[in-house]
């Protein structure tokens, strides 16, 4: 037996006549045509089928069929393949359906209502027509895809739509197979639903499993949580709410808000108050209650804390930060001493931490530059972010790289897997502070001037910049400007990092910080009360401290170690060797000592060594011997500057004979060491260079 189907475009056609295969599984004898594509001269068949009522129209007005043909007009429906994609939209959802025309646009929506799809609002839409506005985020089409305007991303396609079951019934009793085939057909037809319906079952397992997730996630945190609708239904009640608000669980049994609040204070707060925090006391506890009302479905979700075990964990968080060294412990209280000195640097550094401007912290070792770091932080209004701390000094140069900037799985032998966060991306929202920064190779300066002039970081081995939000605050312990002059740091690092400068003097230069520091460091470490004689606290005043605070500090500990008595006494003063710069030789200096900036310091050893061998020093065989010098050494490969200049050795002696080491000469023979200068070195214990 043969039927002929009959259908406007290709795609229809091709998707109707494999349904009819699939249905009548041979069956039949079925030839196909498209309107589009072509239809034959004369059409003979035991009958034919029009895939819609338009195209029965038009094929009647070509007057290609016999008078008498048996005919089937065909309703068409939705595939039920698609469906659970239509079923998850949201609710009220605004849906463009899209079609060729507005006619089957229209018609879709009709089929769709028809199989119960309601929850959604479609408009139909074809493109001979204007889109509406807002423009629907969601398009569903029947398999006319191609037509969806470009703007909407999401598209549902339930591919084309197919005969229903009256159609399939029809064919059947118009070829005379209706007794016969007609039950196994609807079975057909209900293994679909039966097999939509275990999609559905499916989906409603993984939902409730989900569900039973999300119960457990929320039952386990720590604070209590609670959500609510308008009407004053709850529909969210973790374990921790119940135990805060003393309710007792009830399984799954909706519970109506107000019989779930005893407190009147909380009743209020939580339906009338304009406030959104406020501390209750809710059964003898203090807890802090916040509520958050989302506009769009007007349900109000409320965190409880029992304010107690907040503050208990907070110290847990900041003892936990402590031990991994990210949590600033100085404030500028516990900066010692009243000198003016110092009073100076806590005012500028005060004014310095309210900004977020790169702060450059110069001063001699032991002199309180992390501290002065630390406190910074903790004025600044990061206060609350983590402080990580970097000494330069410590680390090798491709150590330095990966610490700081992380870096991407496989960026070297031995990278871990999954890569590691760098230490300014650990920093964020926080300070970093980078100590000894004048000992950074020429290429981690260059990384962290990108740093500073973008905010941004590369990890090692990554293709992705990341930006940050820290603030940095170096220190030194050397003469950057000596180190750029040289052409060992670079020039436009060292005035990014100089935004803010705070420069902390030495401990001889603050001597009245000195007994208040001693008295702190002895509080302490001892409850005992101890008195300092008068010769100790002398010789405390009259040392020059190279060591500063960090070498009185060692100073008291040994003190305190040796004494038995309640007087610290000379006696107890460890030998000179314990000190850095022979301490009794400056029991006796009322004189401050020299220092010498790292070039002069070579400058004056390269004299020292001609001076022993009898050579010249005058200018040009100064900077001659420099230049070996630095060749023999190695030099910087990222040096920007010339090497030693004329000019160069002519400052540097300047300051040597400012310093009264040398005395300037006038011919070839060149400057001489003076006597200080001699005894500088010596006690310098220089061996030559
Ligand atoms: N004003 C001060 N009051 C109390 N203690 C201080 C003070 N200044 C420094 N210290 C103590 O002296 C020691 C050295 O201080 P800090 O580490 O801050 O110095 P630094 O300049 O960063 O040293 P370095 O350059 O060697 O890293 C620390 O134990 C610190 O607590």
């Amino acid at each position: 037996m043969k039927i002929v189907l009959l259908a406007g475009t290709d795609q229809t056609k091709a998707r109707l006549h494999q349904q009819m295969e699939e249905m009548f599984q041979g069956l039949f004898h079925i030839l196909s045509y498209a309107i589009d594509t072509g239809l034959p001269e004369t059409i003979a068949a035991d009958l034919v089928v029009f895939s819609s009522k338009q195209v029965a129209d038009e094929i009647s007005e070509k007057n290609l069929l016999s008078a008498g043909q048996r005919k089937v007009t065909a309703v068409r429906t939705i595939p039920m393949d698609y469906l659970d994609q239509v079923m998850k939209l949201a609710k009220g959802e605004r849906i463009l359906l899209v079609n060729d025309r507005l006619e089957t646009a229209l018609e879709s929506i009709e089929a769709l209502r028809r199989i119960g799809v309601d929850h959604i609002e479609m408009i139909p839409w074809a493109p001979t027509e204007t889109l509406p506005l807002p423009l629907p985020k969601v398009a569903i089409t029947p398999g006319e895809g191609y037509l969806v305007p470009a703007e909407i991303n999401t598209v549902v396609d339930i591919g084309p739509r197919v005969f229903d079951f009256s159609t399939i019934a029809a064919i059947l009793y118009q070829t005379g197979y209706y007794q016969n085939c007609s039950k196994a057909f609807s079975e057909g037809y209900l293994k679909k639903i039966i097999h939509m319906a275990s999609k559905l079952a499916d989906s409603h397992r993984e939902i409730e499993t989900l569900n039973q997730h999300l119960s457990e996630v929320i039952d386990g945190l720590n604070d209590g949580l609670m959500v609510f609708n308008q009407e004053g239904w709850v529909s969210v009640l973790n374990e921790k709410a119940r135990q805060l608000l003393k309710v007792p669980d009830r399984g799954k049994s909706p519970i109506a808000l107000t019989r779930l609040l005893s407190s009147a204070e909380l009743k209020h707060f939580l339906l009338h108050e304009e406030v959104q925090e406020k501390i209750l006391m809710l059964f003898q506890q203090e807890i802090l209650v916040k509520k958050l009302v989302d506009p769009k479905s007007l349900t109000t979700a409320v965190i409880l804390k029992n304010v107690q075990e907040t503050i208990a964990s907070g110290n847990q968080i900041k003892r936990d930060l402590m031990r991994r060294g990210f949590f600033a412990r100085y404030t500028f209280d516990d900066l010692i001493g009243n000198s003016e000195a110092l009073e100076k640097v806590k005012k500028t550094s005060r004014k310095l931490a309210a900004s977020d401007l790169t702060v450059l912290l110069v001063g001699e070792s032991g002199t309180g530059k992390e501290m002065i770091a630390s406190s910074i932080h903790r004025a600044s209004p990061r206060w609350e972010g983590p402080f990580l701390a970097v000494n330069f000094s410590a680390l090798s140069d491709e150590l330095i790289e990966s610490e700081l900037f992380g870096y991407e799985e496989g960026a070297f032998t031995g990278a871990r897997k999954g890569g590691k966060m760098g230490l300014f991306e650990q920093a964020d929202g926080g300070t970093i502070f980078l100590d000894e920064i004048g000992d950074i190779s020429g290429k981690v300066q260059s990384r962290l001037l990108r740093v500073l002039q973008e905010k941004e970081i590369m990890p090692v081995g990554g293709h992705e910049i990341r930006s940050i939000n820290v603030r940095i605050v170096a220190a030194t312990n050397q003469n950057l400007e000596a180190l750029v002059s040289r052409g060992i740091f670079r020039e436009d690092l060292y005035y990014r990092l100089k935004n803010g400068f705070i420069h902390l003097p030495p401990l001889r230069q603050r001597k009245e910080d000195i007994l208040p520091l001693a008295a702190h460091f002895i509080s302490m470490e001892t409850k005992r009360s101890l008195l300092l004689e008068r010769e100790v606290k002398q010789a405390m005043e009259n040392y020059h401290w190279p060591g500063n605070i960090r070498e009185l500090q060692n100073l008291v500990s040994y003190m305190l170690a040796v004494a038995e008595g309640d007087y610290l006494t000379l006696e107890h003063f460890p030998d000179s060797h314990f000190f850095s710069q022979g301490f009794s030789s400056s029991l006796n200096q009322k004189k401050p000592p020299v220092f010498l900036t790292p070039a002069e310091e070579k400058v004056l050893c390269l004299m020292a060594t001609c001076h022993r061998k009898g050579e010249k020093t005058g200018r040009e065989s100064l900077c001659r011997r420099l230049r070996e010098l630095e060749e023999r050494e190695g030099r910087d490969a990222h040096s920007l500057q010339p090497r030693w200049t004329f000019h160069q050795v002519r400052v540097v002696l300047g300051g040597l004979v400012e310093k009264g080491l040398i005395q300037a000469g006038t011919g070839r023979q060149g400057s001489r060491l003076t006597e200080k200068g001699i005894r500088y070195i010596e006690e310098q214990k220089y061996n030559g260079c």
